[in-house]
């Protein structure tokens, strides 16, 4: 069936004393499904009712084996993977709260299951980028297919390491449309966290199968019990029902990939009908092109297919086809249920779309879901720190959004900065993580406005509507604010936010949201010392240092979360001058008003001098440096003190 060996768990450098602790220890299926009335009110009114199909508490005698197909002598190899039908294959995502040890819980798994060595690479494999690495977060959703085997019986597992951070969320949902259950991690010393409702929600309403498991089990701190029934508060699982590990020793791991196995459905899929595929990720490979992952739902598809997809009407011939263990090794053929990575040399990944259907040419097929393009809620103008570089620049944010097509990116023209891009982010986390891989990846230095939110102008005049051709307008540029004379009505976008705290934090979160706009939806005790608090609030207030004033008031022991909630009527106001105030430990030590640059001198100069007087148009570039360095010590002053911006 396989050309891997066979090796016993304990020589996979574990300890045999330590394997007989992990298979002795008790292991306890769960199952999510259904409605049901819950005390907790959720944005989405979710009632969720846990029934748990069976619940078995066996002792196990059993010795685990794994493949190790990474140990083949001529390099890697697969098997023949027509020799897995979908009952043989279980998809799953890892899904929890930032730092609730998703990417440690995958490690242990990729050793346990021979993926890797144990040692051979550092922590967090899938964590590949730099900045992921200098962070310690996930940031980009990474998959790996194991082969485990169980019962005498060899699975193929397909396994996506999510990022926890709300900026990403987009990130976890592509990655769900791909699975049929997740692992739901919850640390066992912190406890329920924000983002461990909004994960769980959105595994919930996408129908998937959810194992519940208290990780962090062998910290001193840990407090399982306390932490179990806060689930049972907060998402109705049954305490008895979660399952305990330490994704850092290994304890309980084992019990957590049988119940993979026996609680995640296999997907549903015919081998014989045509060929369809779900893409849930691309990325660009410097040296090969685009990479895009399929999850295959019905048929087969081998090297040199011609394939489309539903978004556009170009033909690609496939070139190279496989796994990720977590590196790419090559197949002969992807099968019905399978996830795999396809390569067709495509340019870019606008060419492949998260979220699109791919089919054989022959046979074109309806799209299996709809795409959801990514929603960006943050805009920064980006510029060169000297029109100079304009062209590397360039050169740079077009190779890094090969890689992040959740960037949006048009022109603008500053008349104290030149000419620049305006870029919209999913957050203000992946905002500074863009701008970091920026630099790492490409070496290229920026100026970085400080972000707004899309606002919202509806025109009072057929002129404007016209003109513009919308009835209301989307606007990311403060400069691009129509005069208030001509709108109607100007709307901001709102979020609901969730709150996790100790509940001594109440008042001062209290204060905080309130002197941002906020309006309290609900407060809920998960425990005597734990409360859930929402909020319904502007996006605005919340993504220049709401978080960072969140953490510092509350010793970093709050979570927050947050989901868009539509937009509502603001007041705006293009103020002139610009009042910018430092503030150290509330005190104004410094205020400035930054005039209204009206027109771009050193453009319209150049222009009119047909870019024949050199001499002259140097002149200005020097004046239009020297007035950037002022900017960049305004930008290096923001960082480092308070400061008060309105526009
Ligand atoms: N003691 C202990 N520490 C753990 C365990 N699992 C993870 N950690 C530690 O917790 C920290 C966060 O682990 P990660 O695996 O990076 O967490 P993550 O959920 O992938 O983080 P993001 O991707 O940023 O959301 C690391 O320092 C891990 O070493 C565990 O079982 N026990």
């Amino acid at each position: 069936m396989h050309c891997g060996r066979f090796r016993r768990f304990g020589e996979l450098g574990v300890g045999i004393k330590q394997l007989a602790n992990r298979l002795s220890s008790r292991r306890i299926h769960g199952r999510l499904s259904s409605a049901h009335n819950s005390s907790l009110a959720h944005p989405k009114s979710l009632r969720p009712r846990v029934i748990f199909n069976s619940i078995r508490s066996v002792c196990c005698s059993r010795v685990v084996f794994a493949v190790d197909y990474s140990r083949d002598p001529d390099g890697p190899k697969l098997p023949d993977l027509q020799d897995f039908p979908p009952e043989l294959i279980r998809n799953f995502c890892i899904v929890a709260h930032v730092d609730h040890g998703k990417s440690t819980l995958a490690d242990r798994i990729l050793e346990i299951t021979g993926t890797i060595k144990p040692g051979s690479h550092d922590n967090q494999v899938l964590d590949r980028l730099e900045v992921e690495r200098e962070r310690g977060i996930t940031v980009k959703a990474q998959t790996a297919s194991l082969f485990y085997e169980l019962d005498g019986k060899t699975y193929l597992l397909n396994l996506i390491d999510t990022p926890g951070h709300v900026d990403f969320n987009y990130e976890v949902a592509r990655s769900l449309a791909a699975c049929q259950g997740v692992v739901l991690l919850v640390d066992a010393n912190q406890g329920v966290q924000a983002q461990t409702l909004a994960t769980f929600y959105s595994a919930f309403e996408a129908d998937k199968t959810i194992i519940p498991a208290l990780n962090k089990i062998d910290l001193k701190h840990a407090n399982p019990d306390a932490v179990a029934a806060q689930m049972k508060k907060a998402l109705d699982i049954e305490p008895s029902e979660v399952l305990r590990i330490s994704a850092k020793l290994g304890t309980g791991v084992p019990d957590l990939l049988r119940a993979i196995v026996h609680r995640i459905p296999p997907p549903v899929g015919n081998v014989n009908k045509p060929f369809r595929g779900l893409v849930f990720d691309s990325w660009f490979d410097k040296r090969r092109g685009v990479v895009t992952l399929v999850a295959v739902v019905d048929g087969q598809l081998k090297k040199e297919d011609k394939i489309s997809f539903v978004s556009s009407d170009k033909v690609y011939e496939v070139k190279d086809i496989g796994l990720m263990r977590p590196d790419k090794v090559s197949a002969e053929k992807l099968y019905a249920g399978q996830v795999g990575y396809i390569m067709c040399g495509m340019k870019t990944t606008k060419e492949a779309q998260i979220g699109d259907t791919v089919s054989h040419k022959s046979s074109p097929v309806p799209p299996i879901l709809p795409i959801r393009p990514a929603k960006q809620m943050v805009f920064a103008g980006v510029y060169p720190e000297d029109q100079s570089q304009n062209e590397s620049l360039r050169g740079s944010l077009d190779k890094l959004m090969l890689n992040d097509s959740s960037v949006s990116v048009t022109m603008e023209q500053s008349a104290a900065l030149g000419q620049g891009w305006r870029l919209g982010f999913l957050g203000l986390l992946h905002m500074e993580v863009f701008l970091q891989r920026l630099e790492y990846e490409h070496g290229a230095t920026c100026i970085a406005t400080i972000p707004s939110v899309p606002y919202r102008a509806k025109f009072k005049f057929e002129k404007q509507i016209k003109e513009f051709r919308t009835e209301v307008l989307t606007v990311v540029n403060p400069q691009s604010i129509p005069e208030a004379s001509v709108v109607s009505e100007f709307s901001e976008p709102w979020v609901m936010g969730t709150i996790l705290t100790p509940s001594e934090y109440m008042g001062e979160i209290l204060a905080i949201c309130m002197e941002r706009r906020a309006q309290q939806k609900n407060a809920t005790f998960l425990d005597n010392t734990r409360v859930l608090m929402q909020f319904h609030m502007p996006l605005s207030e919340v993504i220049v240092d709401f978080f960072d004033i969140l953490k510092s008031k509350t010793s970093g022991y709050a979570s927050f979360d947050y989901e868009d909630a539509g937009y509502r009527p603001c007041t705006l106001v293009k103020q002139f001058p610009v009042a910018i105030q430092a503030t150290v430990g509330g005190k104004i030590i410094a205020r400035e008003d930054l005039k209204q640059l009206r027109k771009d001198v050193v453009a319209q100069k150049i222009y009119s001098h047909g870019g024949r007087d050199k001499g002259r148009a140097q002149k200005l570039l020097n004046r239009q440096k020297e007035g950037k360095a002022r900017m960049r010590m305004v930008e290096t002053f923001r960082y480092h003190t308070t400061v008060l911006l309105k526009f």
